[in-house]
């Protein structure tokens, strides 16, 4: 059917091929007419993952000829949850090798090597108190987690403020006491639940988590939309929560500010004590870096240090990976004067982490940035870039806005196409328009779009 054809083969630009073929290509179409289209999944995870993945980006249906057909999907008859999924008496090595694999910790993510800044205080205080911590010195006192006086404990925060390397850090300081405490990235726990469902071994997966002392979830934002690991969360954290087991969560908001997540979940949420983490300031910067360099025994000049500190502003994430990447990268190089002039000069250091340097711009750059300077340049308003008008004086305008969100952060086609109310194959024919424009050094094209992105750089 050309009209699904067309949709996987978008599909296929924006999550890759392998995906669409694992995911998307082995759905049988059992039938079809104008306006419906019918789809038959090989198994129950099939199909949650489509719902979970795709069904958001089909709400209305998929587009074709000016029209849009709506997608219905069921599971092969043969293959509903219960039979599928109980277990066959003569498959016991499936019984035998079914595992969760659980996120290993980073080693460097201790308390020792997180330095405390304004923004982190007030959390830093709280988890010091449960785990036992003593900032001087380093040693514990008895954990207090089975008397917390908070249960969840919700941290929140942009990303690198420092969320992960806390939650870790506390597991490090539990496991030191004995204590069986689950660290799990909210991805990770969404694969867990859907690989449970798949082998039939619910309850496994349930012994796993509910036998925890601490849960800690990093990330639980990424559960938006994901219906089914929601539900089977909510009842991980019930059975915990009733067993006074002490829940911390992450997420890069507060809990009533986080979307697509269900209500009866951000309710829980916030039964306990929700704690902002902030980035660090300028100053702050400063004594991380140093901080890290002392940890990893790197000695920079001042006049480096400063580099450093300007290039990689947008937070302590991209700060400390461009120092890791330093470190790696002299260590691995068998010029060993190279080590020398990088921690010495900027311009050695620049060619050397040219890459992460890159990375950095474009993390600074948002959509906001680039719909701002493109209706600036042509004088217009960003409403009539993002608006459903078709007048010609925001066509052009659109198309360049649009080249640059593609081309500058990578956003998906269907991305854009949400940011700018239009569908995705508007969008992919606009990005191709200004591209040819510029492969072929178009006049009315070519020196507008670089002049608008000197402004971006
Ligand atoms: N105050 C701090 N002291 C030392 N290191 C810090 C501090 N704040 C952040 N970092 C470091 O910054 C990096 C990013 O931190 P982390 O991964 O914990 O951020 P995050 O809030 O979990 O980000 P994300 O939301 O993207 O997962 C890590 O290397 C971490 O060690």
């Amino acid at each position: 059917m050309k009209a699904w054809e067309q949709f996987l083969t978008l599909q296929e630009i924006e999550m890759g091929k392998a995906t669409v073929q694992k995911w998307l290509r082995n759905l049988k179409i059992s039938r079809f007419d104008a306006q419906n289209l019918f789809l038959e999944a090989q198994d129950p995870f099939q199909a949650i993952w489509f719902e979970e993945q795709i069904r958001k980006k089909i709400k209305g249906g998929i587009p074709f000829n000016g029209k849009f057909i709506k997608v219905h999907l069921n599971v092969a008859k043969n293959q509903k949850l219960n039979k599928t999924f109980r277990k066959k008496q003569n498959e016991p090595q499936e019984l035998d090798t079914f595992k969760l694999n659980f996120d290993s910790l980073d080693p460097s993510f201790h308390f020792d090597s997180f330095f405390p800044t304004k923004g982190s205080l007030l959390p830093l205080k709280v988890l010091y108190e449960l785990t036992g911590y003593q900032s001087k010195g380093g040693s514990l006192n008895p954990a207090n987690v089975h008397h917390s006086p908070y249960n969840p404990l919700f941290l929140y925060g942009k990303a690198g403020s420092g969320k992960t390397h806390l939650l870790m850090a506390v597991a490090f300081a539990l496991r030191r006491q004995g204590l069986n405490a689950t660290y799990v990235k909210a991805d990770t726990f969404a694969d867990h639940v859907v690989s449970a469902i798949r082998a039939g071994e619910m309850r496994l997966f349930r012994e796993a988590y509910r036998s925890s002392d601490v849960l800690l979830l990093d990330d639980v934002d990424i559960l938006a939309r994901k219906s089914a690991t929601q539900e089977e969360f909510f009842h991980t954290f019930n059975t915990l929560h009733l067993a006074g087991k002490l829940i911390i969560l992450t997420a890069n908001k507060p809990p009533r500010d986080l979307d697509h997540i269900e209500k009866r979940l951000i309710s829980r949420f916030e039964w306990g004590l929700s704690l902002p983490l902030e980035l660090p300031s300028k100053e702050e910067m400063r004594v991380i870096l140093e901080g890290k360099c002392a940890l990893l025994d790197i000695h920079l000049s001042p006049k480096v240090a400063d580099f450093f500190l300007t290039t990689f502003k947008s937070g302590p994430k991209a700060l400390i990976r461009a120092l890791e990447a330093f470190s790696l990268r002299t260590h691995m190089n068998e010029d060993k004067s190279l080590a020398k002039q990088a921690s010495l000069y900027p311009q050695a250091l620049e060619s050397l982490i040219k890459d992460l340097i890159d990375d950095e711009e474009k993390s600074v750059l948002t959509a906001e940035i680039i719909l701002k300077a493109v209706a600036e340049h042509f004088g217009i308003r960003i409403d009539d870039l993002k608006g459903p008008s078709q007048a010609r004086e925001s066509t052009l305008p659109r198309q360049v806005a649009i080249y640059f969100l593609r081309s500058k952060l990578s956003l998906p086609y269907m991305k854009i196409g949400d940011l700018l109310s239009r569908d995705h194959s508007t969008i992919m024919t606009s990005f191709r328009r200004i591209q040819k424009g510029l492969d072929s050094e178009d006049e009315k094209i070519a020196p507008l779009v670089r002049d608008i992105e000197k402004g971006l750089i």
